[in-house]
C-alpha cells in the first residue's frame, strides 16, 4: 500500500482492518502504532531536487550519514558525550540561554524589517528606520549606502540581542546571535554561510505571495546544513494575505509538514492580532510600535471557531511527527499544553515540522511572539551535532561539545575589511576565545595571536576579553581564508566548509585612469577574499581583467562598490558565460611531439583514449602504462598537462567537463625526452581528441521564475519565447501569475529592464544556475568561429 496515494478513506479502511475505533488519526500515526514493517511504511518526506546535486551530494548525505555513523563510535566522541551527558549545572544553564539564529526568505519579504522590530524590542536600538524609509536614514541592518539606497540587502550582517521572556511567571533572560541574510539569489553565499554556522533559522514569507522561487533556495539550503526552523508569515496586513495558503504551500511545495501555531484577529489593514493556539489566548500589540503585549483570556467570537478548527489541525500534523502527541491522539485524549509546546520543539530540532507564526514586521503587530518562539522551539547550541575530523587520528569525526573548558575548536565562516584592518567572523564550537590567545588555523598549521575579539552590531562592534563556547564573535588581526578551522594547537581537528557555487557569469573590467592601477587591484583583493563567488583572473592571452560571480547584478554591485569605496571608474566589457566544453564520444589518440631545432630536442609519444565520465562532473587522469614505455615522473607531467589543459578547454578556451583522459602506452628518447616535452604533448593530445565532431560546448540554463500581474502574462510569456526559454510550468493566482522555466543564460543579460518595460515595473524576476545543456549545432560553430577569429586577432597583435 502506497501512503501518499492513501488519504482520509484510507485511513478508515485501514482502521477498521486493525480494529481501531474511531479513524480520526492521521494515516501515518495508526501505521506507526500496528504496521507490519512491509505493508505500513511511513511516508517518507523527499528533499527537493539540487541545482548542483553532484557537488551537495558529495558535501553532504551519504557521506554524511556515513561520517555521523563512524563519530558515534569514536572512543573520543564516546567520551564528549559523557561530557554532554554530565554537563555541569551552570553550564547547561548557559547554553539552554543561547541562540544562534539567521534569517533568510525571499527577496523583500521583510527579513530586514522584522530584524529591525526585533532590535528595537531588544532594546538594541532606540528608534525603528525603515527599508527606503521616509526618514532616508534605512534599517540598522542594511549598513551599506548601497543597500540604503537600493533597498536591498547585499551582505548578511550580525547582530545580538538579549530577550527577556516570561516563564513560568519568571523572567528568563535568552541571548541571542542573529544574522539577517540577503534575499537576492546573486548574494547567495552569504546564507550559504550564515546556515552553515548557525544552529536554527527562521524563515519568512509573505502572506500574500507564500512561497516563492528563493524560499524553495534557502529552503535547499537550510537541508543542505540540517538547520531547523520555525517560519513566520510576514506581511499580514496586506491586501489578499492568506497565511493558511502559505502554510499548504509549505506542506505541498517544501514537503515540510507545517502548521499554523496561531490564527490572525482581523484581516489586512484590519489585522490587529493573533490567537496563540497552545494556550488558546488572542495577543495584542499596543503602543506607539507595538511594543506592548497585552494578553487575553478571551479570544474573539469571530476567529473561535478557526481558532478550534485550527488548533485541531495543529495536533494532527504533530501526531503525524511525534510518537508522544500519536499516542495521546490514539486514545482519543488532548494533549496539554505543554505537551504540545514539547511536542512542537522535539519535532522542529528534528526538522520533521516547522510551527508556523505570523505577523507584520511594517504594522508592528505580533512579532514578539516569534521571537518568544525562537526562544521556545529553536535548539540552543549543545542540541545541535556538530562534527569535525581529527587529522592526528586519520581523520576521523570527532563530535564537538559546546562546553567551555574543553579546548577550543572555532570555524572561520566570513571575512570583512574593515577600517582596522581584517575582520574574520568565527563560530565557537568548543572551548572559548579569549583576547590575547594563541590560536593554529588547520589548513596553514600556522599559529596566530588573536588581538581583539569583537561582537558585531551590524556595523558596529563591541570589544569583549572572551566568547563562550556556542557563540559568535569576530576578530581582528587573523589572516585567513573564509571555511578555515581554528583550534588551540592541542587537537588535529578541522571542519568542513560551506558550498560554494560556481560562478556563471563574467565581464573584463579595467579602470578608466591607469593612476587607478594600485586601488583596482586593492578591491579586487579584497572583493576575493571576501567573497568566494566573486573570482578575477587575468586572461594570459589578452592580459585582461576577468571578473566571474553569480549575476549581472553580483557584478555590477561590486563596479558599484569599485566606484564608491574605491574611487575608481571602471570600464567593462560585455557579460559573457561561462560556457563548459565535454567530449560527446569515446575517442583514442596516439600523439608524437618530436622536434629538432639544434642542440637538445623535444621528444614524447602518449597513446591512450579520452571519453566522457558521464557526469558533469570533474576531469580524470588515469594511467594504465606498464613496462615503464613511459617513467613515472613523465605520466606526473602528463597529469599536469592534461590538467592545464582542461582548464582551457580546446574549443572556446572555457573550462572543461566531465571527461577523461587513460594513459595506455607512449614512448621516449633517451636524451630529449623531459617532463615539458611531456606535458606538451599531452596537452597537444587533448586538443586532438577534441576536434569539432567529438567536443561539445555546453551553456549554462538558468532556473528562472517571473511573477506579475495576470494582466501582463502574455508579454511576459512572449519575452520568455523570444530568449528560447523552456516553459516548465505557470500557475495563475488572484491577481498574479507566475512562470518557471528554463532558460539558456547567454539569452538572459539584461533581462531585467525588459521585464520592467513589459509589465510596467511590477514585475520581478530570479534566476539561478540549474545545469549545462549542449548548445545547438549552428551556435557552436558560430561560437567556435568567433572564437578562432579572437584567437587570430590577439596574435597579430
Ligand atoms: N505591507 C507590509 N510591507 C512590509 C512588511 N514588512 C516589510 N515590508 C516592506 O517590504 C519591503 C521589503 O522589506 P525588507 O525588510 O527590505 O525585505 P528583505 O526581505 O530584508 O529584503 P532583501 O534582503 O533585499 O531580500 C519594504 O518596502 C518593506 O517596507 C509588512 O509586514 N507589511
Amino acid at each position: 500500500m502506497r501512503v501518499n496515494a492513501v488519504g482520509r478513506a484510507g485511513t478508515r479502511a485501514l482502521c477498521s482492518r486493525l480494529g481501531v475505533s474511531q479513524c480520526t488519526a492521521p494515516l501515518r500515526v495508526i501505521q506507526r502504532r500496528y504496521a507490519s514493517a512491509a505493508v505500513l511504511r511511513p511516508a517518507t518526506i523527499t528533499p527537493s531536487a539540487d541545482p548542483w546535486s553532484w557537488r551537495a551530494r558529495r558535501h553532504q548525505s551519504g557521506a554524511a550519514a556515513a561520517v555521523l555513523e563512524q563519530a558515534t563510535e569514536d572512543p573520543q566522541t564516546l567520551a564528549q558525550e559523557t561530557i554532554i551527558q554530565n554537563l555541569d549545572p551552570q553550564e547547561a544553564a548557559r547554553l539552554s540561554k543561547v541562540r544562534n539564529i539567521g534569517i533568510a526568505a525571499h527577496i523583500d519579504s521583510g527579513k530586514t524589517t522584522a530584524t529591525e522590530r526585533v532590535l528595537f524590542y531588544t532594546g538594541r536600538i532606540k528608534s525603528i528606520h525603515e527599508v527606503r524609509g521616509k526618514d532616508a536614514i534605512g534599517a540598522k541592518m542594511d549598513s551599506m549606502d548601497l543597500e540604503r539606497e537600493k533597498g536591498i540587502t547585499i551582505q548578511s550582517a550580525a547582530t545580538f540581542c538579549d530577550w527577556l521572556k516570561t516563564e513560568d511567571g519568571k523572567e528568563q533572560r535568552y541571548h541571542i546571535n542573529l544574522i539577517d541574510t540577503p534575499g537576492h539569489i546573486d548574494f547567495t553565499i552569504e546564507v550559504e554561510r550564515a546556515l552553515r554556522v548557525l544552529d536554527g533559522a527562521v524563515m519568512i514569507l509573505c502572506a500574500v505571495s507564500g512561497v516563492q522561487s528563493q524560499t524553495i533556495t534557502v529552503d535547499r539550503q537550510m537541508r543542505r546544513y540540517n538547520v531547523p526552523r520555525i517560519s513566520f508569515i510576514n506581511k499580514m496586513d496586506r491586501m489578499g494575505a492568506n497565511p493558511f495558503k502559505a502554510i499548504e504551500q509549505i506542506n505541498q511545495k517544501l514537503r515540510l509538514p507545517a502548521a499554523a501555531m496561531q490564527v490572525p484577529i482581523g484581516t489586512e489593514d484590519e489585522f490587529r492580532g493573533v490567537v496563540d493556539l497552545i494556550r488558546m489566548k488572542a495577543i495584542y500589540n499596543e503602543g506607539q510600535k507595538g511594543e506592548i503585549i497585552v494578553e487575553k483570556d478571551e479570544i474573539p467570537a469571530e476567529v473561535k471557531s478557526l481558532a478550534e478548527e485550527r488548533r485541531a489541525k495543529l495536533i494532527e500534523t504533530l501526531a503525524d511527527v511525534d510518537e508522544d502527541i500519536a499516542e495521546i491522539f490514539l486514545d482519543e485524549r488532548t494533549p496539554t499544553p505543554e505537551q504540545m509546546k514539547a511536542a512542537v520543539r522535539r519535532a522542529t530540532i528534528s526538522r520533521k515540522f516547522s510551527p508556523v507564526f505570523m505577523g507584520s514586521a511594517l504594522a508592528d503587530t505580533s512579532v514578539q511572539p516569534m521571537l518568544d518562539a525562537v526562544c521556545d522551539f529553536l535548539p540552543n547550541p549543545s542540541e545541535v551535532e556538530n562534527l569535525a575530523l581529527d587529522r592526528s587520528r586519520s581523520e576521523v569525526p570527532v563530535k564537538l561539545v559546546s562546553y567551555q573548558s574543553l579546548p577550543f575548536v572555532g570555524l572561520a565562516f566570513k571575512l570583512e575589511e574593515s577600517n582596522f584592518g581584517q575582520l574574520t567572523y568565527i563560530r565557537v564550537y568548543q572551548g572559548s576565545l579569549k583576547k590575547g590567545m594563541t590560536v593554529f588555523n588547520a589548513r596553514t598549521d600556522k599559529k596566530v595571536k588573536v588581538p581583539r575579539i569583537v561582537r558585531m552590531h551590524s556595523n558596529e562592534m563591541e570589544e569583549v576579553p572572551e566568547i563562550g563556547a556556542g557563540e559568535i564573535c569576530a576578530v581582528f588581526g587573523v589572516d585567513c581564508a573564509s571555511g578555515d578551522t581554528f583550534t588551540d594547537g592541542s587537537l588535529g581537528y578541522t571542519m568542513t566548509s560551506m558550498f560554494v557555487p560556481e560562478p556563471v557569469i563574467s565581464l573584463s573590467i579595467k579602470p578608466k585612469q591607469s593612476k587607478d592601477g594600485a586601488n583596482f587591484s586593492k578591491a579586487m583583493n579584497r572583493f576575493q577574499r571576501e567573497d568566494p563567488t566573486f573570482r578575477v583572473h587575468v586572461d594570459p592571452e589578452s592580459q585582461e581583467t576577468i571578473i566571474s560571480g553569480m549575476g549581472e547584478l553580483h557584478l555590477d554591485i561590486y563596479v558599484e562598490r569599485m566606484r564608491r569605496e574605491y574611487k575608481v571608474d571602471c570600464e567593462t566589457g560585455q557579460p559573457q558565460v561561462a560556457y563548459r566544453e565535454t567530449l560527446t564520444q569515446k575517442v583514442p589518440f596516439d600523439h608524437l611531439l618530436k622536434k629538432q631545432t639544434g642542440g637538445a630536442g623535444d621528444y614524447a609519444r602518449v597513446i591512450g583514449y579520452m571519453e566522457p565520465t558521464g557526469a558533469l562532473a570533474e576531469n580524470s587522469f588515469e594511467s594504465t602504462v606498464t613496462g615503464g614505455n613511459i617513467p613515472e615522473k613523465y605520466i606526473y607531467a602528463c597529469e599536469k598537462g592534461f590538467n592545464e589543459a582542461c582548464e582551457k578547454g580546446p574549443l572556446l578556451g572555457h573550462k572543461v567537463l566531465g571527461s577523461s583522459m587513460v594513459m595506455q602506452d607512449g614512448a621516449i628518447h633517451s636524451t630529449d625526452s623531459s617532463e615539458n616535452a611531456f606535458k606538451i604533448a599531452t596537452m597537444q593530445a587533448v586538443r586532438k581528441t577534441f576536434s569539432a565532431k567529438n567536443g561539445q560546448v555546453l551553456e549554462p540554463m538558468m532556473k528562472t521564475t517571473v511573477v506579475a500581474p495576470s494582466e501582463f502574462q502574455g508579454n511576459v510569456v512572449g519575452l520568455l519565447n523570444k530568449r528560447n526559454a523552456v516553459i516548465n510550468d505557470s500557475e495563475v493566482g488572484t491577481e498574479d501569475f507566475t512562470v518557471w522555466a528554463d532558460t539558456p543564460l547567454s539569452n538572459m543579460f539584461g533581462i531585467s529592464s525588459h521585464i520592467r518595460a513589459a509589465t510596467q515595473g511590477k514585475g520581478e524576476y530570479t534566476m539561478e544556475f540549474s545545469h549545462y545543456s549542449p548548445v545547438l549545432p549552428q551556435t557552436q560553430r558560430e561560437l567556435m568561429a568567433k572564437h578562432e577569429k579572437e584567437m587570430a586577432e590577439k596574435h597579430k597583435k
